[in-house]
């Protein structure tokens, strides 16, 4: 495949032979307008060998140029949402959190496609317009210098202000991409969200919210109209006044006696051959300027740093059973209330620690944390004795399986989503880790089995199962620190023992920090800590904090379940 480079000179020398050939036209209806003039018999052959051969160089010069200079194009976007996906998948959770996901998204939709029909246009037509019109030029000049001297001065006047509409064009650009992220951000949510709005009846409230983006959207495309709209018809004023002075001009010297029809007909040729180049290049300003406010928010992306970062020569961990220790760690998701504030707290190897706290008081945080999703403010993580900072991003991530209760299946088969828990895993193993989780079975009776696929978001899964295909995942990752947000979604008696199950499984002979949620899982703890609005407010095991009558007593009655 030819590279970027030859491509690009391509595209040049094609642009340059299709521009050239075209521009001739108007020295060829010159020569043949002074042969007819002449009434040379020699026009009868040599005026069709002219046209023809322009028209047939001219045919095939623009099919290669379009084809390598598309393909530069189309190889620029190629490598540019490679880098922005690239991007975003190695980018701070904290960033993705910040932005909708339809947000996200529609980087790769609506500003992509503006860019490429931006970039393909310029590839298209910058240099064989640009070429188009300085040759037509150079024509002009040839068969009557005073005639194109007029039209030089003509045609610049209308630069100026054209520069200027360009400008306007890139700043609304912009927020029209940004209104496109909103408006996808927009229908992912109220898409997604379609079981809430049936089941509370909701579809004129989001068509309200759709009618109002859809609204703005009018609004700021119009206003982006009205400024493109502007180019053409100034351009053609211009076009207009430059004919209008030369046949001026021309009557001008016919009244002087200095007649020559051919002079008249090969400059307007040249002018006609112009006209179209310079109005296109005129028009193309707008799209580079929109090309370019889309470039300036795909860099902005690109370039976009992490706080999360790997320390220089950080080396792995080294894994001894996965203990895991807390230190004065004090962290806010943002300026306002720490999320936590001074928390110590220790998981030995091997141990189960459980976390119970009202709603609010940082629990998810300090999982987060853990898994150095986010890094504290003040204080310390530590596994093995390792502050978590200081070692290798992967083997950090590797230490620990998380399992939430936002379970994340990709549109593949079961199980190519169990395997994500190890990537060179083989079947046998994931089966394994199947049947460990309790899953087996039922994804035998799959049609399909294990290459059944679980569809979008693992949609055609009960949730009890994809619960338990996420388990598997987990048991394949082998990690020695469980990271666990027990569900507490409303599973049938019957799947939440299974799942229940296969937890247990999980956890066995690996240190565990668990959001508890069931009785069953504190009385099983070795210790029990209890957050209160970011702080540890106590600690111990069931027993000792019920005797104890403090939140910890109050919060068990309420939030724990039983059996
Ligand atoms: N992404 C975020 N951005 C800003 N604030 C956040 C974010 N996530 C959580 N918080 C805030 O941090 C605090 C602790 O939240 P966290 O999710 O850790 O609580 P939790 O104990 O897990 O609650 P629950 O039991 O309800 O899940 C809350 O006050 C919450 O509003």
């Amino acid at each position: 495949m030819p590279g970027r480079y030859a491509l690009f000179g391509w595209g040049v020398i094609l642009s340059l032979i299709t521009a050239g050939a075209g521009s001739s036209y108007a020295g060829a209806v010159h020569l043949i307008s002074q042969m007819i003039e002449a009434a040379d018999p020699r026009v009868l052959w040599a005026a069709p060998a002219l046209i023809g051969a322009l028209g047939l160089i001219r045919a095939a010069s623009l099919y290669g140029q379009t084809l390598a200079t598309n393909r530069l194009a189309l190889s620029i976007m190629r490598d540019l949402q490679s880098a922005m996906y690239a991007r975003l998948a190695a980018a701070d959770f904290a960033r993705l959190q910040a932005e909708a996901t339809g947000s996200l998204i529609s980087r790769f939709t609506n500003d992509i496609t503006m860019l490429r029909e931006s970039l393909v246009r310029t590839a298209n037509n910058l240099t064989r317009d640009l070429f188009m019109v300085i040759l037509g030029i150079a024509w002009m000049v040839w068969i009557d210098w005073l005639l194109a001297l007029y039209v030089l001065v003509v045609l610049p006047l209308v630069g100026q202000p054209v520069l200027k509409i360009g400008k306007a064009i890139r700043k609304r650009a912009d927020a029209v991409q940004t209104q496109a992220g909103d408006v996808t951000s927009f229908l992912d949510e109220s898409l997604a969200g379609a079981r809430v709005v049936k089941s509370f009846t909701l579809e004129n409230y989001v068509n309200a919210r759709a009618r109002a983006r859809f609204a703005e959207r009018f609004r700021l495309l119009m206003s982006m109209t009205r400024q493109r709209a502007r180019i053409e018809p100034l351009m053609e004023v211009a076009g207009m006044i430059a004919l209008a002075g030369v046949f001026v001009i021309l009557g001008w010297r016919a009244v002087q006696g200095e007649a020559g029809i051919s002079n008249l007909l090969g400059i307007v040729a040249a002018i006609l051959v112009v006209s179209p180049a310079a109005r296109a290049l005129a028009s193309l300003a707008g799209a580079v300027q929109e090309g370019f406010a889309v470039l300036d928010r795909v860099f902005a992306l690109i370039d976009e740093t992490d706080q999360v970062t790997e320390a220089p020569g950080a080396r792995h961990l080294t894994l001894s059973g996965g203990a895991i220790r807390f230190e004065a760690v004090r962290f806010g998701y943002d300026g306002a209330r720490p999320a936590l504030d001074g928390v110590t707290l220790e998981a030995r190897a091997g141990e189960t620690v459980a976390l119970v706290g009202p709603s609010g008081s940082g629990k998810t945080t300090l999982l987060n944390l853990a898994a150095r999703l986010y890094d504290p403010d003040e204080g310390r993580v530590l596994i093995d004795g390792q502050d978590i900072r200081t070692a290798s991003l992967p083997s950090v991530r590797g230490a620990a399986a998380l399992v939430s209760q936002d379970i994340t299946l990709f549109d593949d088969s079961v199980a190519a989503n169990i395997a994500l828990g190890r990537l060179d895993a083989d079947r046998e193993a994931v089966i394994e880790a199947a049947r460990a989780a309790d899953a087996h079975d039922f994804i035998m009776a799959l049609p399909g089995g294990y290459d059944a696929p679980v569809g979008p978001k693992g949609s055609q899964l009960s949730g009890g199962q994809r619960q338990r295909i996420a388990i598997a995942r987990a048991i394949l990752k082998d990690a020695p620190i469980l990271l666990l947000d027990e569900a507490t979604s409303a599973l049938d008696a019957e799947a939440e023992s299974r799942v229940q199950a296969a937890l247990e499984r999980l956890a066995e002979g690996r240190t565990t920090l668990v959001i508890a949620h069931r009785l069953s899982t504190v009385r099983k703890a070795d210790r029990i800590y209890v957050l209160d609005q970011g702080r540890i407010a106590e600690q111990g095991d069931h027993a000792s904090l019920s005797a104890a009558g403090g939140l910890y007593a109050r919060l068990s009655a309420l939030q724990l379940r039983e059996e």
